[in-house]
């Protein structure tokens, strides 16, 4: 990838879901996205407008009915399973909106950070300080040793948060953080997107609801009816 190459890249990103009777659902309808490495962006819009499809494609979980979807240099539609798996390992951090998809539900929360440092690193283990920085981050460190399936949901976002960023990824995908969360964790979780934004550079994409969340983010893109929309931050860095 070369420097000048956005990190993420969608052209005429154009998706159709097919349920059981074979009707049709547009979800997505001719996006073209630009996300540069650094860059902070909110996906915002009503409920079924197609932001989480947006996400699940950025993340490699399904494949775009047309169009591209261009990740770090890989254009992620045309990829084999494994080289799929490989630039999901390398180049993203995911957090769904059930946070438990991403979380190994025997093993303690410790286990799950500690684990998700391992394919971006290539070695055996990470460094256990960085694994308690991480849980420390996100309110966790008292509860370290309790299997991910005891914690509450809210505490299940902020490990999916945690895991998400043990494999220092240039992206982070975040489908609604903080929705499970009062105002204060909600805010720590913020924080630490935002912190992890500006010590390791790196993009964050994130869909909210949450006015607040957007607001302190670089750039708004409105999703309605499966077509996108930018709306440039006044006063902001960040690119439209
Ligand atoms: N697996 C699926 N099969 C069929 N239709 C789907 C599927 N997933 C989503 N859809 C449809 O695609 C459209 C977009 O859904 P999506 O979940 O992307 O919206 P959203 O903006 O994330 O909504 P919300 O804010 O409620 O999470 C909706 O009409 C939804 O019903």
């Amino acid at each position: 990838m070369s420097t000048s190459e956005p990190l993420v890249r969608c052209e005429a990103v154009t998706h159709v879901y097919r349920d059981d009777t074979g009707a049709e659902v547009t979800a997505l309808d001719g996006v073209d996205l630009t996300v540069h490495a650094g860059e902070a962006v909110a996906l915002v819009g009503p409920s079924g407008a197609g932001k989480s499809t947006l996400l699940t494609l950025l993340a490699g979980l399904v494949r775009p009915t047309s169009g591209h979807v261009v990740v770090a240099g890989h254009d992620l539609g045309t990829l084999s399973e494994r080289a799929l798996l490989r630039v999901r390992a390398t180049s993203l951090g995911v957090v769904l909106q059930s946070p438990g998809r991403n979380l190994l539900p025997y093993a303690s929360a410790r286990r799950n950070v500690a684990f998700a440092q391992r394919p971006a690193r290539g070695s055996a283990s990470g460094g256990t300080d960085e694994v308690d920085e991480l849980l420390d981050a996100v309110g966790l460190l008292p509860r370290a040793g309790t299997a991910a399936r005891h914690l509450s949901g809210g505490q299940q976002q902020r490990l999916a948060l945690a895991v998400a960023l043990a494999g220092n990824p240039p992206l982070l995908l975040a489908d609604e953080p903080t929705s499970q969360l009062d105002r204060t964790t909600g805010e720590t979780v913020l924080a630490l997107m935002l912190q992890v934004r500006e010590r390791r550079g790196t993009a964050l994409v994130v869909v909210t609801h949450d006015a607040e969340v957007s607001r302190r983010l670089d750039v708004e893109h409105t999703i309605l009816d499966g077509r996108l929309t930018t709306s440039a931050r006044a006063g902001s860095g960040g690119a439209a």
